[in-house]
């Protein structure tokens, strides 16, 4: 995919809206551009595809790399964006202008737990060790029965063939249950993933605990942010 075909992506939204079961979706993505243009093109789509669906956006706030993208294409589509960004990182030389309302928080864990309030599902772009990070986070939540909400990889041009492949093999191995392993959805487009979002159902552990743990706790420790 070139260049051009980001540029028209992003000038391009034909809205057609599709009703969806979400309000807000959480976006995890890298603070890079990657270097295929099939990375951007799909950051732009999967904003096209929340708009088309009248789904507003969570997401860490900034405009670097695909986060930029995905942000502007929601924001420009007329959705509501929501950009949550740390005091530390909000310098604009760091992470650029912010699309949207800002809302700033203390550190990185709190701005997760922020995220994650807002977000009735979440979706991994690709990305680095942050959206690994924050992806595994609410992974490990739907676990624990901490949340329900759907947990979406976007496996743009196989990027994330290798996790997959891993966390299969966690499972052959016993470290992960199937149970868990179904709590990650994947499609390889942002329109297949919705879809397969909007028809999820979470599968709960036999005898799990149902933790009702609130988000809000999460955000109160400001003593143990690392960021600080
Ligand atoms: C000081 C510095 C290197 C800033 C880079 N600029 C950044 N600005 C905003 N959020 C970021 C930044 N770097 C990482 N993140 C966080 O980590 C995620 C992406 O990290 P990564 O590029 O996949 O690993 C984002 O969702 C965001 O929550």
């Amino acid at each position: 995919m070139e260049e051009q075909e980001v540029q028209s992506e992003l000038h391009t939204l034909e809205i057609k809206t599709t009703p969806s079961r979400f309000k807000r979706v959480c976006v995890f993505c890298g603070s890079s551009p990657g270097k295929k243009p099939s990375y951007q093109l799909a950051a732009i789509q999967l904003g096209h595809e929340l708009v088309e669906r009248s789904i507003d956006l969570v997401y860490g706030g900034g405009s670097i790399g695909l986060m930029g993208l995905v942000s502007q294409a929601v924001f420009h589509g007329g959705r509501h964006v929501i950009g949550v960004i740390p005091k530390t990182l909000m310098p604009r030389e760091i992470t650029g202008e912010t699309v949207g309302e800002v809302r700033p928080v203390a550190g990185m864990h709190q701005r997760k737990a922020e995220m994650s309030r807002h977000a009735d599902a979440f979706i991994a772009l690709p990305g680095g060790y942050g959206t690994l990070e924050e992806l595994l986070e609410v992974i490990t939540w739907a676990q624990l029965g901490i949340h329900d909400k759907p947990v979406g990889l976007l496996n743009v041009d196989g990027y994330y063939n290798s996790l997959l492949s891993f966390i299969d093999k966690a499972v052959d191995e016993g470290f992960i249950t199937p149970a868990a392993r179904h709590i990650i959805v994947s499609a390889p487009t942002a329109h297949e993933l919705l879809f397969k979002l909007e028809e999820y159902v979470p599968k709960h552990e036999e005898g799990a605990p149902k933790l009702s743990w609130e988000m809000e706790q999460l955000c109160q420790s400001p003593k143990s942010d690392i960021s600080r």
